[in-house]
């Protein structure tokens, strides 16, 4: 039987971010191995890399990075877009899915600081740079003391803002760091307790249209080989939890799964804080908490355990945060 050609080359549409082609190359070589036709990469410029100058929270957020490349799947220029997961919207336009997920990098927020090993050795009133409400939220909460900037930018440029002394330290993905050779970077990792990661950190989002299935049948079923089941479930859970609250970056979100030793438990852990532009009598209330577990072993499990997360959240004074945002 003559095999089909589906395709005579792939394309991956990837930002042009060192982290991004990093990403996209790791992509690029999995599927290379394992297809016989070329797999190239198409380096597109979204709108988010082009906004230096203002938090994302305030300019419409999360879509900013991926929607061009899903301009390039709609077109045909691109058949697979390959993103850091933590920066696609819980919910994909129509006619785009989620086709895998691999393993995850360390999922943890990491302290980089030329003089300081630790948020604790920082002298009062030093100076960190982050533009994520959800990192300057858990800061203030551990450190009231302290000045908080803010910081844009791709990994290299928010490292050389540090480098200069624009900040005592900074707060990145330890992922991103070690992705790039730069683990020597981090002077500690912070535990969930002090700063809960953002929902899908450290993870790669594998996206396409959604009617690959049909249309690259091959392709569709070697990611599927290729998605790591258990980051896949843990992301699902923590994505739920985003969704069910509005997914919106004015509000401080943070949301983190992890499978128990067991295989088969998988704990979820919620941060919620006041918005942008709560009063101080909503900011007095400080940060909600929440955290549950099962056994999930499907899609629809870990997003039901993402519900349970989000109504313990709200039942911890969260939904006193969410009132102004959410009228009625
Ligand atoms: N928002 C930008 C972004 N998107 C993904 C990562 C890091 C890598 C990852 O979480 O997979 C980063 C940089 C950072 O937060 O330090």
């Amino acid at each position: 039987m003559e095999q089909s050609t589906e395709h005579s080359r792939w394309v991956i549409a990837t930002r042009e971010s060192r982290l991004a082609l990093w990403q996209a190359e790791h992509v690029q070589a999995l599927l290379g191995a394992r297809l016989p036709e070329p797999v190239e990469l198409l380096g597109m410029t979204t709108r988010g890399d082009q906004i230096l100058d203002r938090s994302l929270s305030k300019v419409g957020g999360k879509g900013l990075f991926v929607k061009e490349l899903e301009t390039a799947l709609e077109d045909g220029s691109a058949h697979l877009a390959v993103h850091s997961l933590k920066d696609v919207p819980m919910e994909l336009p129509p006619g785009f899915v989620l086709a895998a997920t691999l393993e995850r990098e360390d999922p943890r927020d990491a302290w980089v600081s030329p003089r300081y090993a630790s948020l604790e050795a920082l002298p009062a009133g030093g100076v960190v740079g982050t533009s994520s409400l959800r990192r300057l939220t858990q800061l203030r909460a551990a450190r009231p003391d302290l000045r908080i900037e803010p910081l844009r930018g791709n990994l290299d440029t928010r490292l050389r803002k540090l480098d200069e002394g624009q900040y005592d330290a900074i707060v990145l993905a330890a992922a991103g760091l070690k992705r790039l050779g730069l683990a020597e970077r981090i002077r500690s990792v912070f535990d969930a307790g002090q700063m809960l990661p953002a929902a899908g950190q450290g993870a790669l989002g594998i996206e396409l249209r959604a009617d690959a299935p049909q249309r690259c049948p091959t392709l569709w079923a070697l990611l599927q080989s290729l998605n790591h089941r258990p980051t896949w479930l843990a992301v699902h859970a923590e994505r739920a939890v985003s969704r069910a609250l509005g997914g919106s970056c004015s509000m401080p979100l943070a949301a983190h799964a992890g499978f128990a030793a067991d295989g088969l438990t998988l704990r979820l852990e919620g941060v919620l804080g006041p918005g942008e532009d709560a009063s101080a009598e909503l900011r007095a209330l400080g940060l909600a908490r929440a955290e549950a577990e099962a056994p999930v072993q499907t899609v629809a499990e870990a997003e039901a355990l993402g519900l349970r997360v989000v109504a313990a959240l709200r039942a911890a004074g969260g939904d006193r945060l969410l009132a102004p945002a959410h009228p009625g």
